[in-house]
């Protein structure tokens, strides 16, 4: 199809203590293979009220896989081929605010990347690209987001700038208090290069950050442990579970091609002329820009 895809597909990447999803039906594990190597997990695909949903572990069944050592291309790469039009991420962060206290929820809409350990594009030498990322976030996918959250009542914030570290040990005062100071929300350390993959590949991808510490800048508040997130976490695992259950229906009942642009997003981001291009690279570059390089 030459402008989008014809059935929206969500895809679901479920963060920390977040390695399975309730509720669906014809359920299998099933292994997709990358050219970018091995993704996190087999993924699962499933129904949910009749609809084809796609689950990825981030960090894989069990916790595996620390921040800096997902192979985010071979994840993203994978849920493309397996006919994801649409990712949902669910990820727990630390609040850099008072007014987000552990339990909230944040759309988020921003991103500042600190990380520098991470492969963080398809595109190399033999074929360059570079999309745009102003808006790093699906704005449509986020409205469906937030009309869940209502319809739930949980509480959330619309909006919110998330600072990816690149860990895996949590920040020092310092650094979290000069996040603070650059006007950050929330801070974690895998949503980067995740959305920037996700839109190479021409997908919509939203982030609903689940708050569960107060980082260590706070001064009425223990510093973030594993244990106090992960806590925060399964008190808050139904709400993360509805959350899915709400969203899907919504993806699912619409024209599919984004108007906000996410499936189109190459279409002028390609540099490399026709006959400069290495065809091994096009090759590997199949599943996620085959729409505009052909084959
Ligand atoms: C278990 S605390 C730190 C860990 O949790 C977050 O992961 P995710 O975004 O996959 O939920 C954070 O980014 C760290 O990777
Ligand atoms: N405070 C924190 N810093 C980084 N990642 C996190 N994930 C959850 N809480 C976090």
């Amino acid at each position: 199809m030459a402008d989008g895809h014809a059935t929206p597909v969500l895809g679901i990447i479920g963060g920390s203590g977040i390695y399975g999803i309730d509720g669906l039906t014809n359920t299998e594990w099933r292994t997709v293979e990358s050219p970018f190597g091995a993704p996190s997990d087999q993924l699962l695909f499933g129904e949910l009220d009749g609809q084809t949903l796609v689950f990825l572990p981030r960090h894989g069944r069990g916790h595996r896989i620390p921040p800096s050592e997902l192979n985010y291309r071979a994840n993203i790469d994978a849920l493309k081929r397996a006919g994801v039009t649409e990712i949902l991420s669910v990820s727990a962060v630390g609040s850099l605010k008072e007014e987000l206290p552990p339990g909230t929820f944040v759309i988020v809409d921003q991103f500042i990347d600190r990380t520098f350990a991470r492969s963080k594009s398809f595109f190399t030498t033999g074929c360059v690209a570079h999309v745009a990322l102003g808006h790093p976030v699906c704005s449509r996918l986020g409205d469906a987001c937030e009309a869940a959250l209502k319809e739930l009542a949980i509480p959330y914030q619309r909006g919110g700038t998330y600072l990816v570290m690149e860990g895996p040990q949590f920040s020092t005062q310092a650094e979290s208090k000069l996040y603070r100071s650059w006007g950050c929300d929330v801070i974690g350390m895998t949503n980067m290069p995740e959305a920037k993959l996700a839109r190479e590949a021409e997908m919509c991808y939203a982030t609903v950050a689940m708050v569960t510490d107060y980082d260590c800048w706070h001064p009425d508040h223990d510093h973030v442990t594993v244990d106090a997130v992960i806590k925060v976490l399964l008190e808050n695992a139904d709400k993360g579970r509805a959350l899915v259950k709400a969203v899907a229906p919504k993806v699912r009942d619409r024209a599919a091609p984004c108007e906000k642009g996410c499936h189109t997003a190459l279409e002028h981001a390609i540099i490399t002329a026709p006959e400069a291009r290495d065809p091994e690279v096009l090759a590997r570059l199949r599943a996620v820009a085959g729409r505009v390089l052909g084959g």
